[in-house]
């Protein structure tokens, strides 16, 4: 995917960033919310792990730290139970290693290219308004779902993603996680999300619909364009021609 289609380094633009200071941490990361790359007629590019989270990616970014992410607390009282149980967290989860590198990453060549006008939500490990939102008619837009980059359930699974399929949608970003990747993959829609899980979510109805949200290092607001193919994740205030 190239902006304006050249490449903002071949036209001599060059990164800017907004917010009060550079990233500070030599993985150009910084704290992710404070500076923004600036690559064309306003288009963010969403940073972090956002080029490598095709669901045929997945895999990588489930490490063993995250793994550690449910409290062991939970675990012993059996708190997220009633979502399923931990204990249909399969023992692979445990063994795979961190994505340190782009190079770590699996082919992502197959991820389906997706662009259209965003639709937010804001929620954290509760899918009910996911569902909602996809009842209504998509119309080719896109879903971006604010789930605080929880690791400790799935916001969208197969049924939800044919849902989606079917009601015009053509394209869901998860900040958080998904399950029943086969099926998702089974889709016509595309699908970008932090890692897998196997456990549903709460199904409480809490959360927001159409606030802006931060993911990735970029503000993504109800209304953005969003374009997503293997190369990453851009969003724009206006239409681009990608
Ligand atoms: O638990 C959920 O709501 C998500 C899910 O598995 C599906 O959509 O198939
Ligand atoms: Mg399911």
């Amino acid at each position: 995917m190239h902006v304006g289609g050249e490449s903002p380094f071949s036209t001599g633009i060059r990164p800017r960033w907004e917010g009060n200071s550079p990233p500070s941490s030599s993985n150009g990361a910084g704290d992710g919310d404070n500076f923004i790359p600036i690559v064309e007629g306003g288009a963010r590019v969403l940073t972090n792990c956002y080029n490598h989270i095709s669901i045929h990616s997945l895999y990588a970014t489930a490490t063993k730290t995250q793994a550690h992410h449910v409290p062991q607390h939970q675990l012993r009282d059996g708190l997220l139970g009633d979502r399923g149980g931990l204990r249909h967290q399969p023992l692979a989860y445990n063994e795979r290693r961190p994505a340190s590198s782009p190079s770590d990453l699996p082919d992502v060549r197959s991820a389906k290219g997706v662009r259209g006008r965003v639709v937010t939500l804001k929620l954290f490990e509760d899918n009910v308004l996911v569902r909602q939102q996809l009842e209504t008619k998509g119309e080719g837009r896109v879903l971006v779902i604010d789930g605080g980059g929880s690791m400790r359930c799935a916001l969208l699974g197969g049924n939800l993603a044919l849902l989606a399929q079917n009601m015009g949608w053509v394209g869901i970003v998860v900040n958080g996680c998904i399950r029943d990747v086969d099926e998702i993959n089974g889709c016509d829609i595309g699908v970008r999300a932090l890692a897998s899980h196997p456990l549903k979510s709460y199904k409480k109805g809490t959360g927001e619909k159409h606030v802006s949200v931060h993911i990735g290092g970029v503000v993504i607001s109800d209304g953005d364009w969003l374009y997503a193919d293997s190369d990453g994740v851009l969003v724009s205030n206006t239409e681009l021609s990608v």
